[in-house]
């Protein structure tokens, strides 16, 4: 359903776009300085908004600011609609049908218009550029599948082959599919790389199919010198696909060529997938990616920021977030994507009572499930006294430390209320708890080797 039409005087638009639009209009003129603001962005004007897509065009009055708009507020733009209005899903920047016509001046200026690889070929594959290898950050938990996508895409022979890299939703998958894509053709430029995810894989089969074009179709995947298959568990159940992708497996990998498969589960565990497909990839490398431990979680919203050019974030906030969004990469982008835009948006400064406030579902929904057992055990065995002593009525200090550590952790990583924490440490009063906390917030920030244990044990404990 469109709203209006770009660039018709009488655009009506609706009264929730109008305020949004106001409240971001004031978010960017605080951003980027009245005189960009007032030079590329003021003319801007809302067009028609399409209820169905989500997308909503905002018009300028030539092609060159909207291309100049589209470039360098683009991205940007679209995060803060997605945020203030989640009903606006995109947003496409464009020039008013009956706008002036761009200046001789401008005209010599104007940005050629992008085209995407597929536009110049219809079967080259449409890469992510963001998903490079170069903005993958390695760590512990995806370090094994990391290195043999970079032999897989970089070396002149590989020993394995197909290379299968599982794991769950957005752990980065699909960003090394891309990566090895990219790299690939990069030191091969001519190559003939494939990819596509195994739906569309089976929707082309099936149209192959209809149409009696099964060769073209076999012709097209057969003859890449790398085919990249995305979330393969989705062919579960569906055996005629199977038997194609069956086919199409082998005499890629018996002609030499590469193939790299995801998926969300090991093949072990792919229930409704052919026997011999599943035989066949356990003559390659199978990979896991497993959860980004704490270590990486840091390193990657570092990794993140250096992207956000003229986002502050203290170095608190850094380790608040990677403490408390464990769920999946995807996520942690998300939250730094939100808490990026209400920043711009609200011109506050970004500390944890405002992260909290933006990210209270997420957060709420990340919430760890550490116990308190799991971290009186852990913290019994770090100081090598006996865990009854974390219930145990002794006070002497060096029970009574640990005991202190172990309440003060109880505190920041589970939801527990104090009395509860109380409770839990031998009956004890929630004052205690209180005094615990505060003493160890205290001792934390004058005695290093303390503070050094604090990390140690939230490390391991959050796995
Ligand atoms: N190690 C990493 N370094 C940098 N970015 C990462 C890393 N891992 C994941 N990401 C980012 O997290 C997001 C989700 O990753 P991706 O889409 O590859 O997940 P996925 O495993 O394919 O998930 P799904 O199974 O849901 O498709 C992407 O934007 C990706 O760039």
């Amino acid at each position: 359903m469109c709203l209006s039409d770009a660039g018709t005087e009488a655009a009506h638009v609706p009264a929730p776009l109008e305020a949004a639009w106001e409240t971001i209009r004031a978010g960017l003129r605080r951003d980027c300085g009245a005189r960009t603001f007032d030079g590329w962005l003021k003319p801007a004007e809302l067009g028609g908004f399409d209820g169905e897509s989500g997308e909503l065009e905002i018009v300028m009055p030539s092609q060159f600011m909207a291309d100049w708009v589209q470039s360098h507020f683009g991205e940007r733009l679209a995060l803060a609609w997605r945020t203030v209005l989640p009903i606006v899903r995109g947003v496409k920047i464009m020039a008013a049908l009956d706008g002036p016509k761009p200046s001789p001046l401008l005209v010599l200026e104007e940005i050629p218009a992008a085209r995407t690889p597929q536009e110049r070929d219809p079967s080259a594959p449409n890469f992510d550029q963001r998903y490079r290898f170069e903005t993958f950050v390695v760590g512990k938990a995806n370090e094994v599948a990391c290195t043999a996508a970079r032999t897989l895409a970089t070396a002149d022979s590989v020993a394995f082959n197909p290379l299968f890299i599982h794991g769950g939703t957005g752990r980065g998958k699909t960003h090394l599919l891309h990566a090895i894509g990219q790299s690939f053709l990069e030191r091969r430029p001519g190559a003939r790389v494939v990819s596509m995810s195994a739906e569309k894989f089976m929707v082309e089969f099936i149209r192959a199919l209809r149409e009696n074009d099964t060769i073209g179709f076999k012709g097209r995947l057969r003859s890449a010198d790398l085919l990249l298959i995305d979330d393969v568990q989705f062919i579960a159940g569906k055996d005629s696909t199977q038997e194609e992708f069956f086919h199409t497996m082998n005499e890629i990998i018996t002609a030499g060529r590469r193939l790299v498969i995801t998926s969300d589960r090991a093949p072990q565990d792919l229930d409704g997938i052919a026997p011999r497909i599943l035989s066949r990839l356990s003559w390659g490398l199978v990979a896991d990616i497993n959860p980004a431990d704490y270590e990486l979680r840091l390193n990657i919203i570092d990794a993140k920021l250096a992207a956000l050019p003229g986002v502050e974030m203290p170095r608190a906030v850094v380790e608040f977030l990677a403490r408390r969004i464990s769920s999946s990469i995807r996520e942690l982008e998300g939250a730094l994507n939100r808490i990026a835009a209400y920043a711009m948006m609200t011109g506050r400064a970004i500390d944890v009572a405002f992260v909290e406030e933006v990210l209270a579902n997420v957060l709420r929904a990340n919430q760890r499930r550490i116990s308190i057992d799991e971290i009186q055990t852990q913290v019994a065995e770090h100081y090598r006294i006996r865990k009854a002593e974390m219930t145990s009525a002794r006070r002497a200090r060096e029970v009574a430390r640990p005991r202190q550590v172990a309440m003060y952790l109880s505190k920041q990583l589970t939801p527990k209320s104090l009395p509860d924490i109380g409770r839990r440490f031998g009956g004890r009063d929630h004052t205690t708890v209180i005094h615990a906390v505060k003493q160890i917030e205290r001792l934390r920030a004058a005695d290093s080797e303390l503070d050094a244990d604090i990390r140690l044990l939230t490390r391991q404990l959050e796995g």
